[in-house]
């Protein structure tokens, strides 16, 4: 019997340790069942082991004694299935360095990958041929997650079976997965709302208003939905929690590290300063000059992924970029 069509997934692995990778890791260990974290920060496995928390990337959450922590890839072997969650800039390489195997591999991170225009499950692909992937994301801010908030959440698997299985192994009283085969329809959607984020903060950091901000998240899903559709998405999934839910949860909160990120440049902070010396990501940052590139060599129309490229970049200001939007011709909606 391959992975594939195993009916249950008990022992889990988790490939990094940031604040996704810790709530996630807790979410399946909290009831005592046991857990091994790769994290890249001995002072991250050192205080998880010791202390059971993770000061570093997920303040505040207490974690259970049954989660342990480990800075060896090679110690994840013999387990059923991985949760990969590494920023997409730094995932090739440490797929490299995974041990091989045949338990299937849950893509959690959330961006497109500089140079190959690359989502996960294409890198995974290439490192790991034939083996099971599945993509789990959606509107999931990882304190709620480890706090035991309610959650929905998509999991995507070209296999049915292993998305059920894989559903029936995350899922938990307050945590809801919903299956999909869509693959990339669940990347793209949170790839593009990282991006999108970003605008959004601006536009709050800017002092631009409400209805600023609901037409950005209306356009932006529609850059969305251009993108994945000629990429393969399902417009099911654009529209559902991987892509729409995520974009209304980080369009609207300064939890989003991507909308605070947004929310600096709006006020007229530099990019290159705001990004320095931290430790957390904001995907759209890296994502954003992607996508935006991958769009153009498709001729696809994405002009707010755009400008957010241009002004993480530094090579626009604010006003001259809300002001090109505004300026652009008027078309039919649909378009
Ligand atoms: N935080 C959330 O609420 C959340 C929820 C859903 C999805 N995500 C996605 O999960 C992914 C991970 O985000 P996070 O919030 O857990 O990270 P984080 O911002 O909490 O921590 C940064 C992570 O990057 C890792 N890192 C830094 N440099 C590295 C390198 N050179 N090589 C390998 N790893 C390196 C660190 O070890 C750490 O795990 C991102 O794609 C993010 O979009 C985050
Ligand atoms: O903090 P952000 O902007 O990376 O968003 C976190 C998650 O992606 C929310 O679903």
């Amino acid at each position: 019997m391959t992975r594939d069509c195993m009916t249950s997934f008990e022992k889990f692995g988790v490939v990094g340790g940031g604040a996704w990778g810790t709530a996630l890791a807790q979410l399946l260990a909290a009831e005592g069942a046991p857990v091994r974290l790769w994290a890249r920060e001995e002072d991250v496995v050192a205080a998880i082991n010791a202390e059971h928390r993770n000061p570093l990337f997920l303040p505040g959450a207490a974690l259970s004694p049954s989660l342990t922590a480990t800075s060896d890839l090679g110690t994840l072997s013999g387990l059923d299935a991985l949760l990969v969650v590494v920023p997409v800039p730094y995932l090739r390489a440490v797929l490299a360095a995974l041990p091989a195997g045949d338990a299937p591999l849950i893509f959690c991170s959330k961006g497109m990958e500089a140079g190959s225009f690359d989502f996960p499950i294409d890198i995974a692909r290439e490192i790991f041929p034939g083996r099971g992937f599945a993509v789990l994301s959606g509107p999931t801010f990882a304190h709620e997650v480890a706090a035991g908030l309610p959650t929905a959440i998509t999991l995507a698997a070209e296999n049915p079976a292993l998305a059920e299985g894989l559903a029936r192994a995350l899922a938990r009283p307050h945590f809801r997965p919903y299956v999909s085969t869509d693959m990339i329809g669940a990347e793209i959607g949170g790839a593009i709302k990282n991006v999108l984020a970003i605008a959004c903060g601006i536009v709050d950091g800017a002092g631009l208003g409400l209805n600023a901000r609901a037409a950005l998240i209306s356009r932006g899903f529609a850059e969305m939905t251009r993108f994945g559709l000629a990429r393969g998405a399902l417009a099911e999934t654009l529209a559902g929690l991987a892509g729409l839910g995520d974009l209304v949860l980080t369009c609207t909160s300064s939890n989003s590290r991507n909308f605070a990120l947004g929310q600096g440049l709006g006020r007229g902070e530099s990019a290159a300063v705001l990004m320095a010396d931290r430790r957390t990501v904001a995907e759209g940052a890296f994502s954003a000059p992607v996508i935006a590139a991958a769009a153009r060599a498709d001729a696809i129309d994405m002009p707010i992924t755009d400008a957010v490229a241009r002004l993480v970049a530094g090579e626009t200001r604010v006003a001259d970029a809300i002001q090109a939007l505004l300026s652009r011709p008027l078309r039919p909606e649909g378009r």
